[in-house]
């Protein structure tokens, strides 16, 4: 397809693109060649500056519209995307490899989806009348302000919009600053969103590394904070955040669990597991990379694993829509997951499948299928956040649960069995903040999503992020003389 993915300007502020060339090149690099596609700039402070002033003034007059309007014009923007959303699955694919095939079902679509959900809500954000005997209060629902949402590489127009969404309906402005590595996707949906009928300044993209991102949670006309990133990183900006007493959401890392048991039909099991590590190339936050097979059933669930992914997988340009399996997002992320492949090697697990960097242009990692996998292994503690599988053998309920939850991640966890008590019971006990029952990864807009443990803090998606990006007042109403004791 032939278009221009190069964008007008590298930020987006105050209604238009904006271009300061003074401040640090940031290289668009395609993952499948190597080559440079795309060229921006780290926002420097005069962009910043702007950024947020024209959000702190756009905010007011946005709080103070019907919040119907609002609505509208957030289910306005997602028209928009359902209309475009070949062009920007393409310029997707073309910012991060994810395949075509992917980035059409989930991405842009995905994004339209939050601003449909939130767009409907708008107008239900009310607060709640509290009888007190003679006298009554009553609560307001109202925004925070200017928020900051700041993304990760590996979906980067979901992030933006499952930022947004909630953000806006509630009446609060943002700032939006992509990950360096993915700054694309979020410029579209700020144009889109003017398009659709948000004022100028409502919804502002500024680009940069963690400087940007440093310098805009540190002013004080920002409320609040979202990030998506990885826990050291949510780590710092958390505590950034609570030196000006901001609110915050963080969607962090994990290195989450999926219990299989012997009465799993294996064939379901299976998928789940695939689902749960190798879409995306394995770059998702809530990936199943520990998966625990129950004794009984192990030999046949890492036979027919290993059987799918040699028959299935097909590899190659993200934009022939054939290709299901894309290189990883860098270069850099390429080497991490090499690096942890190894240790897998070194510290005794059992290859079954994969192993190590394809032998093509660009930056592809083999799916990889490791059994035998023990608790202490590295591959079995840390986040790889690539196609790099991990099966650790289990016989006992209990023992797997504790095994599973033994982490400071939480969040995701999947159970695969046919006994439905077993399921809910087990879940139950899983200190996770996002659970699948005979299912694994899916994320629909209406279901809260988010972690527990270092995983993260508040939860995207559902009526519940609307109280992350919102706040009550109460008032309390006398209806007789005040009392006092002299
Ligand atoms: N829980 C969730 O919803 C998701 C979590 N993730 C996590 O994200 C990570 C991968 O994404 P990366 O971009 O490599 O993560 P990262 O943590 O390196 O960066 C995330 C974002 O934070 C910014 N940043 C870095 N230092 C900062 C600072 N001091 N202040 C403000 N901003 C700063 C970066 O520029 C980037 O935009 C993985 O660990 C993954 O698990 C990814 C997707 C979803």
């Amino acid at each position: 397809m032939a278009f221009d993915i190069r964008p007008a300007a590298s930020h987006f502020v105050n209604g238009q693109p904006v271009e300061d060339e003074a401040g640090t090149p940031i290289p668009v690099i395609c993952p499948v060649t190597g080559d440079e596609i795309a060229r921006v700039h780290a926002a420097t402070p005069a962009v910043i500056e702007d950024a947020l002033a024209s959000a702190e003034a756009a905010q007011k007059d946005w709080a103070a519209m019907m919040p119907r309007e609002r609505g509208a014009v957030l289910k306005r923007a997602a028209a928009i995307i359902r209309e475009r959303n070949r062009e920007l699955s393409v310029l997707e694919s073309r910012d991060t490899g994810k395949p075509l095939s992917e980035t059409l079902v989930a991405d842009a679509t995905s994004g339209a989806d939050a601003l449909d959900f939130f767009g409907g809500l708008a107008a239900t954000l009310t607060g709640e009348h509290i009888p007190l005997g003679g006298d009554w209060a009553y609560t307001i629902r109202e925004p925070l302000g200017v928020c900051v949402g700041i993304g990760a590489w590996n979906y980067p127009t979901q992030i933006a919009c499952w930022k947004a969404a909630p953000a806006l309906a509630c009446g609060n402005a943002m700032v939006f600053k992509p990950s360096e590595t993915t700054p694309l996707g979020a410029l579209k949906l700020a144009e889109i969103l003017v398009e659709a009928g948000a004022p100028p300044g409502l919804f502002n993209v500024v680009q940069g590394a963690g400087e940007v991102g440093a310098a805009l949670i540190a002013d004080a006309r920002v409320a609040k904070v979202s990030l998506t990133g990885s826990v050291p990183t949510g780590k710092r900006v958390y505590a950034a955040a609570a030196a000006g007493m901001k609110h915050v959401t963080m969607e962090l890392g994990g290195k989450s669990p999926i219990l299989v048991f012997d009465d799993a039909d294996v064939e379901n099991a299976v998928t789940g597991a695939i689902l749960g590590n190798f879409y995306s190339s394995g770059q998702i936050c809530s990936n199943g990379t520990r998966v625990f097979v129950q004794s009984g059933i192990k030999e046949r669930f890492l036979e027919r694993l290993a059987e799918r992914l040699e028959s299935g997988v097909v590899m190659g340009d993200p934009l022939d829509e054939a290709t299901n399996y894309g290189p990883m997002v860098s270069e850099r992320q390429m080497e991490i997951v090499l690096g942890y492949i190894e240790k897998g090697r070194e510290e005794g697990a059992r290859l079954i499948a994969g192993g190590g960097r394809v032998d093509r242009p660009g930056f592809f990692v083999a799916p990889t299928v490791f059994a035998d996998v023990t608790d202490d292994m590295t591959i079995a503690r840390e986040e790889i956040f690539g196609p790099v599988l991990s099966v650790l053998d289990f016989e006992d309920e209990a023992d797997a649960v504790a095994r599973a939850n033994a982490t400071e991640f939480g969040l995701a966890a999947g159970v695969y069995t046919s006994d439905l008590a077993r399921g809910h019971r087990v879940v139950a006990a899983l200190r996770a903040g996002t659970c699948w029952i005979n299912a694994y990864n899916l994320t629909p807009v209406e279901m809260p999503f988010g972690g527990v443990k270092s995983s993260g803090v508040g939860r995207e998606n559902g009526r519940a992020a609307i109280e992350h990006y919102s706040q009550l007042k109460s008032v309390y109403v006398a209806m007789g003389a005040s009392d006092a004791p002299f």
